[in-house]
């Protein structure tokens, strides 16, 4: 398959391009150039698990590699997981169903993807015979960080940067990224929020200069953030899985319309969402739900990205952005690169651009959106826990109330992007319970009030030395970078 940049000023390429370059040249996001349908099948899917799933969608958007090639990656990426089925939906009522994405080595969502992209990535680099090592640059509020650097762990060939805000991520989050022990990770508290690690991020992967200092050393750059089209591909085959286990499980009938909401930071997973319904999965409203960073609550209620805005520490922090990358890719899917370009140029010069009535219509078709503050997110973990016994991470809860304010008919899938372990001190204040200094206490006390063991994945990570140390300015980065490749 081919693939094109959202701002349509850079050279079309294939997968294996698209998914080392991360970021296209001219700033913009590869998207497919014709995007693919697929006549689903659900008598046959209901049956097939989430590797043959995985082998469908791999298949339709990365036809570079080998059927047999994608099986090996299917199944090396998602051994590790401690749910053999590797998500599991949980069906929280007669209507509302959990999708929990948890189930992987960080506890969270991003390892689906992040599990599978340095699989994707080596092999991509291997079939444009290159020899190049590559210098995966992330940017994190907090799950992506670990996530990535768990996957990319002392993977041949590639070094893993990433950039953490030093305020706002959870004590166990933290953990996992400054106890990362891999020898090719680099990691990196900043002194700043999400959106100038992003930024710094986006500036990196553009710089020419930089770039032809890399290619002379052997070097080149590309990203885990799901800017990258090796991130969200793989985000679009637990909404088909899910879609197929409806069916199976008897919550849907094949063809019934399936609502889907989405705890949405950059946009990615929401995005995936999105893509899966281009695909051909019958899903009906996407809903968007922001934590007090309500920035594209306003965009779809206005029409108007307001980025010029406080930026808030909340309870849930791998939401709190500002800029929301992955909105491009839908934005050129309405309206495509000239329009896109345009907006995008507003953002970066008057942080803030504003679409026309026909787009905000198209959006409006297809999406809600709504936010809850940090305030209401503890009430909704008290409340689910309480009526549902079931304890909800703080991502999770704001798009369990954000839910509430769409009343629909149709069936509900709820993305649990993160496990309650992750987030223990949050969850243990919404609960009223008080917590315990030491972080390892708290997991106990989420094991005994959710009646589930202490996932193994984090078994013993507050006894991990810290190794990352390192705290700088957004301005420093680059000199360190430098430093740290040796070039
Ligand atoms: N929510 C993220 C922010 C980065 O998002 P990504 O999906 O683009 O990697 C985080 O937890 O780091």
């Amino acid at each position: 398959m081919k693939f094109q940049s959202t701002r349509g000023q850079a050279a079309i390429v294939d997968g294996a391009d698209a998914l080392i370059n991360g970021l296209a040249p001219d700033g913009g996001l590869y998207v497919p150039l014709v995007f693919p349908t697929i006549d689903f099948d659900w008598e046959k899917l209901q049956d097939e698990n989430y590797l043959q799933i995985g082998q469908l969608i791999l298949s339709t958007f990365f036809d570079e590699f080998s059927n047999n090639e994608i099986t090996d990656f299917l199944k090396s990426a998602y051994r590790d997981f401690d749910d053999s089925k590797i998500v599991e939906i949980h069906q929280l009522d007669d209507k509302r169903n959990l999708l929990e994405l948890f189930h992987g080595p960080t506890l969270a969502f991003k390892d689906m993807a992040l599990s599978l992209l340095p699989y994707l990535l080596t092999a991509a680099v291997k079939k444009n015979g290159s020899s190049k090592t590559m210098v995966i640059l992330t940017a994190t509020s907090g799950d992506t960080g670990g996530a990535a650097l768990k996957g990319f762990n002392d993977v041949p060939q590639t070094k893993i940067v990433v950039y953490y805000p030093s305020v706002g991520v959870s004590k166990l989050q933290r953990q996992q990224m400054t106890t990362a022990d891999g020898k090719n990770t680099h990691v990196v508290a900043v002194t700043g929020n999400f959106d100038d690690a992003q930024k710094a991020v986006k500036n990196l992967l553009t710089d020419h200069r930089l770039a032809q200092k890399m290619s002379a050393a052997s070097l080149g750059f590309s990203s885990a953030n799901s800017i990258n089209i090796g991130r969200l591909v793989p985000q679009i085959i637990y909404y088909v899985y899910a879609y197929a286990q409806l069916v199976k499980n008897n919550r849907l009938s094949a063809g019934e319309k399936l609502d889907i909401s989405v705890p949405t930071g950059n946009f990615g997973d929401i995005l995936a969402a999105y893509w899966a319904k281009k695909l051909g999965v019958p899903i009906g409203k996407l809903t968007v739900a922001s934590n007090a960073n309500h920035v594209l609550t306003d965009f779809f209620a206005t029409g108007i990205y307001d980025a010029d805005r406080s930026f808030q520490v909340t309870s849930s922090p791998a939401m709190d952005i500002l800029v929301s990358s992955n909105l491009e890719r839908l934005l050129f899917d309405i309206a495509g690169p000239k329009a896109v370009a345009a907006w995008m140029k507003d953002l970066t010069d008057k942080r803030r651009y504003q679409l026309d009535d026909f787009s905000l219509s198209r959006l409006q078709d297809s999406f809600n959106a709504a936010f809850a503050d940090s305030k209401t997110t503890a009430q909704t973990i008290q409340e689910t826990f309480q009526q549902n016994n079931y304890l909800l991470d703080p991502h999770t809860a704001v798009a369990v109330s954000v839910n509430k304010d769409f009343p629909s008919n149709r069936q509900q899938l709820i993305v649990a992007t993160a496990s309650p372990f992750k987030f223990a001190e949050t969850v243990l204040k919404a609960l009223g319970k008080e917590s315990d200094n030491d972080p390892q206490m708290n997991l106990n006390l989420i094991s005994d009030l959710s009646g589930q063991r202490v996932p193994l994945a984090i078994s013993g990570l507050f006894d991990k030395k810290i190794i990352h140390t390192k705290k700088l300015a957004i301005k420093d980065l680059l000199t360190d970078l430098n430093e740290a490749l040796g070039i």
